[in-house]
Protein backbone atom coordinates (compact mmCIF):
# COMPACT_ATOMS: atom_id res chain seq x y z
CA UNK A 1 0.00 0.00 0.00
CA UNK A 2 1.27 3.80 -0.44
CA UNK A 3 2.67 5.59 2.00
CA UNK A 4 0.15 7.98 3.88
CA UNK A 5 0.50 11.42 2.73
CA UNK A 6 2.69 13.70 5.68
CA UNK A 7 0.68 15.62 7.63
CA UNK A 8 2.57 18.72 9.13
CA UNK A 9 1.84 18.85 12.99
CA UNK A 10 2.61 22.26 14.93
CA UNK A 11 4.79 22.40 17.46
CA UNK A 12 3.70 22.25 21.14
CA UNK A 13 4.45 25.93 22.02
CA UNK A 14 6.64 28.53 20.39
CA UNK A 15 9.48 28.06 23.81
CA UNK A 16 9.01 24.25 23.17
CA UNK A 17 12.75 22.83 24.17
CA UNK A 18 11.82 20.25 21.69
CA UNK A 19 10.05 21.79 18.47
CA UNK A 20 9.64 25.57 19.39
CA UNK A 21 10.64 27.81 16.52
CA UNK A 22 11.20 30.53 19.37
CA UNK A 23 13.53 28.99 21.63
CA UNK A 24 17.49 29.76 20.72
CA UNK A 25 18.01 26.57 22.52
CA UNK A 26 15.48 24.36 21.13
CA UNK A 27 16.23 21.64 18.75
CA UNK A 28 13.72 22.91 16.37
CA UNK A 29 11.94 19.53 15.25
CA UNK A 30 9.60 19.97 12.12
CA UNK A 31 7.10 17.07 12.71
CA UNK A 32 4.63 15.20 10.30
CA UNK A 33 2.36 12.33 10.92
CA UNK A 34 2.63 9.81 8.71
CA UNK A 35 -0.52 7.70 9.53
CA UNK A 36 -0.12 6.09 13.06
CA UNK A 37 3.31 7.28 13.33
CA UNK A 38 4.56 10.89 14.05
CA UNK A 39 8.30 11.63 12.47
CA UNK A 40 11.25 14.36 12.37
CA UNK A 41 14.53 14.32 10.62
CA UNK A 42 17.11 16.09 13.02
CA UNK A 43 20.65 16.42 12.11
CA UNK A 44 22.53 17.05 15.33
CA UNK A 45 25.21 19.96 15.48
CA UNK A 46 27.70 21.19 17.42
CA UNK A 47 25.74 22.50 20.04
CA UNK A 48 24.58 19.32 20.54
CA UNK A 49 28.21 17.19 20.69
CA UNK A 50 28.79 15.23 23.53
CA UNK A 51 32.19 12.90 22.36
CA UNK A 52 34.14 14.86 20.21
CA UNK A 53 32.37 14.57 16.34
CA UNK A 54 29.10 12.31 18.22
CA UNK A 55 25.59 13.87 19.58
CA UNK A 56 25.22 14.36 23.33
CA UNK A 57 23.00 11.55 24.78
CA UNK A 58 20.62 13.80 26.10
CA UNK A 59 20.14 15.71 22.89
CA UNK A 60 18.93 12.66 21.14
CA UNK A 61 16.87 11.79 24.27
CA UNK A 62 15.13 15.03 24.37
CA UNK A 63 14.33 14.75 21.03
CA UNK A 64 12.75 11.51 21.53
CA UNK A 65 10.79 12.82 24.47
CA UNK A 66 9.28 16.01 22.59
CA UNK A 67 8.22 13.50 19.35
CA UNK A 68 6.62 11.48 21.77
CA UNK A 69 4.87 14.36 23.29
CA UNK A 70 3.64 14.64 19.57
CA UNK A 71 1.93 11.20 19.61
CA UNK A 72 -0.71 12.76 21.93
CA UNK A 73 -1.70 14.60 18.89
CA UNK A 74 -2.92 11.22 17.54
CA UNK A 75 -3.91 9.83 21.13
CA UNK A 76 -5.97 13.42 21.58
CA UNK A 77 -5.10 13.16 25.28
CA UNK A 78 -2.54 15.06 27.42
CA UNK A 79 -0.06 12.89 29.24
CA UNK A 80 3.41 13.60 30.52
CA UNK A 81 6.44 11.35 30.74
CA UNK A 82 6.82 9.00 33.34
CA UNK A 83 9.93 6.86 32.19
CA UNK A 84 12.11 6.98 28.75
CA UNK A 85 14.71 4.68 27.83
CA UNK A 86 17.07 5.54 24.89
CA UNK A 87 18.96 2.70 23.74
CA UNK A 88 22.08 3.71 22.40
CA UNK A 89 23.04 1.21 20.06
CA UNK A 90 25.57 3.20 17.67
CA UNK A 91 27.32 6.84 17.93
CA UNK A 92 25.24 9.56 16.28
CA UNK A 93 27.84 11.44 13.99
CA UNK A 94 27.07 15.59 13.89
CA UNK A 95 26.21 16.68 10.42
CA UNK A 96 24.31 13.77 9.97
CA UNK A 97 20.66 13.74 9.13
CA UNK A 98 19.10 10.96 11.38
CA UNK A 99 15.16 10.43 11.08
CA UNK A 100 13.24 9.29 14.04
CA UNK A 101 9.93 7.65 14.12
CA UNK A 102 7.53 7.34 17.00
CA UNK A 103 4.26 5.76 17.48
CA UNK A 104 2.14 4.11 20.43
CA UNK A 105 3.01 0.93 20.91
CA UNK A 106 -0.40 0.20 23.58
CA UNK A 107 -2.53 1.43 25.46
CA UNK A 108 -3.27 0.17 29.01
CA UNK A 109 -5.62 2.95 30.95
CA UNK A 110 -3.92 6.21 31.81
CA UNK A 111 -0.94 4.57 30.34
CA UNK A 112 0.41 4.90 27.03
CA UNK A 113 3.32 2.86 26.35
CA UNK A 114 5.55 4.66 23.13
CA UNK A 115 8.01 3.76 20.96
CA UNK A 116 10.48 5.43 18.54
CA UNK A 117 13.53 4.62 16.28
CA UNK A 118 16.30 6.62 14.81
CA UNK A 119 18.00 5.83 12.02
CA UNK A 120 20.63 7.42 9.89
CA UNK A 121 21.18 7.85 6.09
CA UNK A 122 23.04 4.76 5.73
CA UNK A 123 19.70 2.84 7.12
CA UNK A 124 21.55 2.14 10.39
CA UNK A 125 19.17 2.25 13.74
CA UNK A 126 21.08 4.05 15.78
CA UNK A 127 19.12 4.93 18.53
CA UNK A 128 15.17 3.44 19.78
CA UNK A 129 13.90 4.65 22.84
CA UNK A 130 10.95 3.93 25.15
CA UNK A 131 8.67 5.26 27.20
CA UNK A 132 5.44 4.74 29.39
CA UNK A 133 3.38 8.45 29.29
CA UNK A 134 0.74 8.57 32.00
CA UNK A 135 -2.45 10.99 30.89
CA UNK A 136 -3.51 13.87 33.06
CA UNK A 137 -6.15 16.50 32.85
CA UNK A 138 -5.26 19.97 32.25
CA UNK A 139 -5.24 20.96 35.92
CA UNK A 140 -1.96 18.82 36.19
CA UNK A 141 -0.76 22.17 34.82
CA UNK A 142 -2.73 24.90 36.92
CA UNK A 143 0.22 24.81 39.77
CA UNK A 144 2.62 26.17 36.86
CA UNK A 145 -0.33 28.68 35.14
CA UNK A 146 -0.29 26.49 32.30
CA UNK A 147 -3.53 24.98 32.03
CA UNK A 148 -4.98 26.92 29.24
CA UNK A 149 -2.32 26.76 27.59
CA UNK A 150 -2.16 22.83 27.52
CA UNK A 151 -5.54 23.08 26.31
CA UNK A 152 -5.19 25.67 23.66
CA UNK A 153 -2.41 23.35 22.34
CA UNK A 154 -4.87 19.99 21.74
CA UNK A 155 -8.05 22.69 21.07
CA UNK A 156 -6.59 24.07 18.17
CA UNK A 157 -4.68 21.10 16.86
CA UNK A 158 -7.85 19.05 14.51
CA UNK A 159 -5.88 16.18 12.79
CA UNK A 160 -9.37 15.58 11.03
CA UNK A 161 -9.64 18.77 9.66
CA UNK A 162 -5.85 18.85 8.83
CA UNK A 163 -6.25 15.36 7.18
CA UNK A 164 -8.75 16.27 4.78
CA UNK A 165 -7.39 19.95 3.30
CA UNK A 166 -4.53 17.81 2.60
C1 LIG B 1 1.37 17.81 27.46
C2 LIG B 1 1.67 18.77 26.38
C3 LIG B 1 2.92 18.44 25.63
C4 LIG B 1 4.09 19.22 26.13
C5 LIG B 1 5.37 18.96 25.40
C6 LIG B 1 5.80 17.52 25.43
C7 LIG B 1 7.15 17.38 26.02
C8 LIG B 1 7.54 15.95 26.10
C9 LIG B 1 6.95 15.29 27.29
C10 LIG B 1 7.59 15.74 28.58
O1 LIG B 1 8.75 16.04 28.67
S1 LIG B 1 6.57 15.79 29.99
C11 LIG B 1 7.67 16.46 31.27
C12 LIG B 1 8.38 15.40 32.09
N1 LIG B 1 7.45 14.64 32.89
C13 LIG B 1 6.90 15.14 34.02
O2 LIG B 1 7.11 16.26 34.41
C14 LIG B 1 6.01 14.22 34.80
C15 LIG B 1 6.27 14.34 36.30
N2 LIG B 1 5.52 13.27 37.00
C16 LIG B 1 4.24 13.47 37.41
O3 LIG B 1 3.68 14.55 37.28
C17 LIG B 1 3.52 12.29 37.98
O4 LIG B 1 4.45 11.34 38.45
C18 LIG B 1 2.58 11.60 36.95
C19 LIG B 1 1.47 12.59 36.51
C20 LIG B 1 3.34 11.12 35.73
C21 LIG B 1 1.95 10.38 37.61
O5 LIG B 1 1.38 10.75 38.84
P1 LIG B 1 -0.09 10.25 39.21
O6 LIG B 1 -0.19 10.50 40.69
O7 LIG B 1 -1.10 10.86 38.30
O8 LIG B 1 -0.08 8.70 38.87
P2 LIG B 1 0.44 7.45 39.72
O9 LIG B 1 1.87 7.62 40.10
O10 LIG B 1 -0.54 7.17 40.82
O11 LIG B 1 0.35 6.31 38.62
C22 LIG B 1 -0.82 6.16 37.77
C23 LIG B 1 -0.84 4.76 37.22
O12 LIG B 1 0.36 4.53 36.46
C24 LIG B 1 1.08 3.43 37.01
N3 LIG B 1 2.50 3.69 36.89
C25 LIG B 1 3.15 4.76 37.39
N4 LIG B 1 4.46 4.65 37.08
C26 LIG B 1 4.62 3.51 36.39
C27 LIG B 1 5.72 2.85 35.82
N5 LIG B 1 6.96 3.39 35.87
N6 LIG B 1 5.52 1.69 35.15
C28 LIG B 1 4.28 1.17 35.07
N7 LIG B 1 3.18 1.74 35.61
C29 LIG B 1 3.35 2.89 36.27
C30 LIG B 1 0.64 3.38 38.46
O13 LIG B 1 0.83 2.09 39.00
C31 LIG B 1 -0.82 3.71 38.31
O14 LIG B 1 -1.54 2.59 37.81
P3 LIG B 1 -3.11 2.38 38.09
O15 LIG B 1 -3.80 3.54 37.43
O16 LIG B 1 -3.40 1.07 37.45
O17 LIG B 1 -3.23 2.38 39.58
Amino acid sequence: MADPMPISLPPHHPQCLGCGPDNPAGLHLDVHRHGDTVVTDITFDPRHRGAPGLAHGGAISAACDDLFGFVLYLVEEVAVTRTLTVNYLAPVPLGQPHRITARLQHRHGRRLHLEATGTGPDGLTRFTAEALFLTVDHNHFAPHGADTEVQAMFTHHQPHDREHHN
